[in-house]
């Protein structure tokens, strides 16, 4: 902590945290817990679903082939190319939103590799009432958790074939990103929850949908990537992490890269 004084380019979000500390006397043992919550966040769930997103593309041809085609126009009408002796480039956030291939693919992805629990402290006596007529008394003081991936993202009524990915399944078919899920006829509103949800939603959630798009478009415009073996199995989720948020895969996957120019 001390030496961070001394340190350029110091994330905003550490910095200001410091200054809590001064001004509003944050003790320093909460500030080493908050950033080993940062670490944990970033790393932890960030990092595996990079793995996922890329894989699956790899999987999927005919998804690999929609998000290609679509960076590459995206890329072209910021009037930019890559080649060889040019620059870099210039991946703006502009651009970024003008990928809803991606962002269905991201949600996919998403769907099928984030599980975590969301707990709950209960502040005051409630009942619970669920779809199906059933309710529940949950009384002050106890802790009640949500485990979103069994009821709601590999659900078969709101996801047919759930185990599956399909990079299109959040988009329409006019090419709009679909938000309209059913259950028994009723429209889902919580129709995916890797990020959570209410007051403590995951707040990285933009900062990391963004680095996941920018790793995949940079990727994408730089490489052509395949799997070493073209008959790859999925690897299997790392269940004892079950409800820590990412699943990490149980082991490694082979892929060839090359540059495209
Ligand atoms: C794919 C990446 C990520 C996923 C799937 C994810 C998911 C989640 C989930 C499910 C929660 C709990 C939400 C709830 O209880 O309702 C959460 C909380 C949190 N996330 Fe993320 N997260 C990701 C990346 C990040 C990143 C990159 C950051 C920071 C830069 C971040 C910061 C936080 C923080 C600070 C909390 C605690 C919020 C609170 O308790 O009020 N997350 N995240």
């Amino acid at each position: 902590m001390q030496k961070m004084k001394i340190k350029d380019n110091i994330s905003r979000w550490v910095w200001d945290m410091q200054q809590g500390r001064q001004e509003l006397g944050i003790k320093e043992s909460m500030i080493d817990r908050y950033m080993l919550v940062l670490l944990w966040v970033s790393q932890g769930n960030t990092g595996p679903s990079a793995f996922w997103l890329l894989f699956f593309l790899m999987k999927h041809p005919e998804a690999m082939a929609a998000v290609r085609e679509e960076v590459n126009r995206v890329l072209k009408e910021s009037g930019q190319e890559v080649r060889r002796d040019g620059h870099l480039i210039n991946l703006t956030c502009d651009m970024l939103m003008k990928t809803p291939i991606l962002d269905s693919a991201v949600e996919e992805t998403l769907r099928l590799t984030a599980a975590p629990l969301l707990v709950r402290s209960v502040l005051q006596d409630m009942t619970l009432k669920m779809a199906n007529g059933c309710e529940y008394r949950i009384p002050k003081g106890d802790r009640m958790a949500v485990f979103p991936y069994s009821a709601v993202h590999l659900n078969p009524e709101i996801h047919p074939d759930p185990h599956s990915f399909k990079y299109d399944r959040f988009l329409n078919p006019d090419g709009s990103k679909k938000t309209d899920f059913y259950k028994d006829g009723k429209n889902v509103k919580y129709y995916s929850m890797p990020w959570g949800a209410g007051v403590s939603m995951c707040p990285g959630r933009f900062f990391a949908n963004n680095e996941l798009k920018q790793f995949v478009f940079l990727m994408l415009v730089y490489f052509d990537l395949e799997l070493k073996n073209p008959d790859e199995k999925t690897p299997r989720y790392d269940v004892s992490r079950l409800g820590f948020g990412a699943l990490h895969p149980v082991r490694d996957i082979q892929f060839r890269y090359s540059l495209r120019f």
